[in-house]
């Protein structure tokens, strides 16, 4: 058995119940396989694989908190620091009853790559907790939130651990959290990321995911001859990524017909409407159900079904594993050309296979979300210089980050002769670098 399928094998013996981790590993580490046959000895030495795929230390821990009736509720939170070989440990932290150690372990191994793809200096971690925002009061919110930083606040700082937004958590639980940071800690320094632009935060940061996605989907279709502008491109998801990807793509001339939420879906033949659906989301914090009030054209469906949609381009903006093999057929039958994931792992490993036995252009998660991680490491420049940047300076080295990470990853691949295929190029380019440090560092 060679190297990549023995440390692959002990990974699911180690932590059998971790589908989500075995799946991001399995991808990275099969995409790594020509890079580890050219240096085999010496990674085999040096357990390169072996101290990858094993997170720095995994924090597991109780947040006890009080609900409106004054009954005390338990949570679990989570904070995976991963690997910090490249700089300070960064990534998101998720609120959803789905979050488990093995979904955080996944996340915060994506995120070593994807922080090296950036070309900044930040390591990987992700963290969460299983509590659910939704239909929770905002006393609610900042009682869990307060009680969630209490504990996490010992292990995170500024130059240690950076942590961000990502599923359930936006700006308001960021405010709470960073308050009690302040508060324990007597620290006022830029220990979180997505701040509130009054405390910190960057401009461009709520839209930098969705505008990356975006700037990395046009450059990788010019590359290949092809103009986003009059394309047809379904998005899932109707959250922070999801909304600003949609916005940029009509800034682009496409247009958008689908968004999602966990309950339903929404075809507006005519395009989305993005203040309507701003309204929904961000203001009201409503079920997409209400978008046939605002547009009576629309259709409204319950459960999953965006992927039918014909479309030219797929952006799913939603949560792991949301587009699977059927949907991939789906999708190539209808003759769309490219997907690219604003997302982390959501299309599932047979169906990004099929994609590309397809000739579907493919942008995996790790290049293509950059942009959102990539926007915090700017903030941490901004905390850090005690200044801030206008929302163009911050835009302009968004979409530059972007359009690099394109060109790195697509150089990547074609030194290992898998030209096209940018889920080896991308894993690839976000592996030299850490791999470069890891060695430099020594055994640690
Ligand atoms: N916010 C950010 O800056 C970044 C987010 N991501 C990833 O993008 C994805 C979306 O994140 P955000 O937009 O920030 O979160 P959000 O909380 O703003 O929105 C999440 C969206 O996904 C939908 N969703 C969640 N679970 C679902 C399920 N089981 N089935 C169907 N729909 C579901 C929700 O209804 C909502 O529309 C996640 O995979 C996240 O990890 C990746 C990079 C950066
Ligand atoms: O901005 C950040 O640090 C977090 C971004 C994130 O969680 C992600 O890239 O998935």
């Amino acid at each position: 058995m060679g190297y990549v399928d023995e440390v692959f094998e002990s990974v699911v013996a180690k932590d059998p119940g971790q589908q989500e981790f075995h799946q991001a590993v399995k991808e990275v580490l099969d995409s790594l396989r020509p890079v580890i046959e050219e240096n085999e000895e010496k990674y085999r030495r040096d357990a390169i694989l072996e101290r990858i795929v094993e997170p720095d230390r995994q924090l597991m821990f109780r947040v006890p908190w009080v609900d409106d009736k004054g009954q005390v509720q338990v949570n679990r939170g989570y904070r995976v620091q991963f690997n910090n070989s490249i700089g300070p440990y960064k990534g998101g932290l998720r609120l959803h009853p789905s979050v488990n150690l093995g979904i955080i372990k996944f996340l915060g191994f994506e995120q070593i790559f994807k922080n090296s793809l950036t070309g900044l200096p930040i390591g990987g971690g992700k963290g969460g907790s299983d509590f659910n925002p939704k239909g929770k009061s905002d006393r609610e919110i900042m009682a869990f939130c307060q009680s969630f930083m209490t504990e996490l606040c010992k292990y995170i700082g500024a130059d240690t651990d950076v942590p961000a937004g990502d599923i359930g958590t936006g700006a308001r639980e960021i405010g709470y959290m960073f308050g009690q940071y302040k508060k324990v800690r007597g620290l006022y320094e830029g220990v979180l990321t997505g701040k509130g632009l009054s405390y910190g935060g960057s401009l461009a940061r709520t839209e930098a995911t969705g505008y990356g996605l975006l700037y990395l989907t046009d450059e990788m279709l010019k590359c290949n001859g092809i103009e986003i502008k009059d394309k047809v491109v379904a998005v899932s998801g109707s959250g922070n990524v999801a909304i600003y990807a949609t916005q940029k793509a009509q800034e682009l001339g496409a247009k958008v017909v689908t968004v999602s939420d966990s309950a339903g879906w929404v075809y507006d033949p005519d395009g989305i409407d993005l203040a309507a659906l701003k309204e929904i989301k961000e203001v009201k914090r409503a079920r997409l159900t209400e978008y046939k009030n605002y547009r009576p054209n629309s259709e409204y469906h319950e459960g999953r079904g965006v992927w039918t949609v014909k479309c030219d381009i797929a952006l799913p903006c939603a949560t792991q594993n949301e587009l699977l093999l059927e949907d991939a057929k789906a999708l190539v039958a209808n003759g769309c050309i490219a997907v690219a994931e604003g997302a982390n792992m959501p299309t599932t490993l047979d169906a990004t296979e099929y994609l590309q036995a397809n000739k579907v252009l493919f942008a995996p998660g790790k290049a293509a979300n950059a942009g959102g991680v990539a926007t915090s490491a700017l903030e941490m420049s901004q905390n850090s210089e005690r200044l801030s940047w206008t929302f163009e300076e911050v835009d302009s080295k968004l979409k530059n980050i972007m359009v690099n990470i394109f060109h790195n990853l697509d150089d990547a691949a074609k030194r290992y002769n898998a030209e096209g295929n940018y889920v080896v190029g991308a894993n690839i380019a976000g592996f030299e670098k850490v791999v470069d440090a890891m060695t430099a560092q020594g055994v640690c």
